[in-house]
């Protein structure tokens, strides 16, 4: 894992930014996994603002709510649109975003994995992370080699996203997610984190034991995982003297 802790948000989204911008210009037909969430809104303004070429690109979305219409201001689909790809001149046939209105789900899930196979795997991962250390959808307690599939959300999750649909009664209890075995087969993850309220999920996520208590703590094992936080997200860690000397001291071949 390489940790990129930035004097703010904004500087961490630019690096990572400019991540992302690196592998689209290197490979005009990549393969994008996207998240949804207030945290990559900013990175999305960014990506809108370079001007890429994304006609070639295909994106994967991790989640979306189960039951929720397409046109719900709150649905991931709508999320999307709204945030990045109305904006940029992706062709609609290329992203895939799971329905969750699907009327097969098992069906639709393995018909999921199975695109991303075709399209030849996911190049870079976005994403989040959730307070309780979900990544997708994936909550505690998440096979560490699931694949897409149904999860319920967690109590603490709900509250979490309370603040988007008014109450947490009105956040949909059932959501269909990329599991954590399929965002582990993606070749690079960029995992976003900000503020104090995801310090703890991230301290326990780079520097505690892998477990599936804490998904996200699997990019552990996985090659090629940076993780860009703000002086808040990195605030629990033990190392991050450490890990600011190892960003400063990068050589300048490896600063894209
Ligand atoms: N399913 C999404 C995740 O992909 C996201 O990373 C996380 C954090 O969201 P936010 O960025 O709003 O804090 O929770 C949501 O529930």
């Amino acid at each position: 894992m390489e940790i990129i802790i930035q004097a703010s948000a904004q500087a961490a989204t630019e690096i990572a930014s400019r991540t992302i911008a690196h592998v689209l210009r290197r490979k005009p037909n990549a393969v994008l996994g996207l998240a949804t969430g207030s945290t990559p809104v900013q990175l999305y303004k960014l990506l809108i603002d370079m001007n890429l070429d994304w006609r070639q690109v295909s994106t994967f979305n991790l989640d979306e709510y189960v039951g929720l219409p397409k046109a719900h201001p709150q649905s991931y689909h709508s999320f999307m649109w709204a945030n990045l790809f109305k904006h940029i001149n992706i062709d609609p046939q290329n992203v895939h975003i799971p329905d969750g209105n699907a009327p097969d789900m098992a069906l639709h899930c393995l018909a999921y994995e199975q695109k991303i196979r075709q399209a030849g795997g996911i190049d870079l991962q976005v994403l989040g992370i959730g307070t309780d250390g979900h990544i997708g959808f994936n909550e505690p307690s998440s096979s560490l080699g699931s694949r897409t599939r149904i999860k319920t959300l967690t109590r603490q999750t709900r509250q979490d996203n309370a603040r988007f649909f008014g109450n947490e009664d009105q956040v949909p209890s059932h959501v269909i997610t990329m599991g954590i075995g399929t965002i582990m087969d993606a070749r690079q993850h960029v995992l976003l984190a900000f503020g104090p309220h995801k310090a703890r999920a991230v301290a326990l996520t780079v520097e505690g034991p892998i477990t599936a208590m804490v998904p996200a703590s699997i990019l552990q094992m996985h090659p090629d995982t940076r993780v860009y936080l703000d002086p808040e997200a990195a605030a629990q860690l033990q190392r991050s003297d450490y890990y600011r000397w190892v960003f400063e001291h990068k050589p300048l071949w490896q600063r894209v």
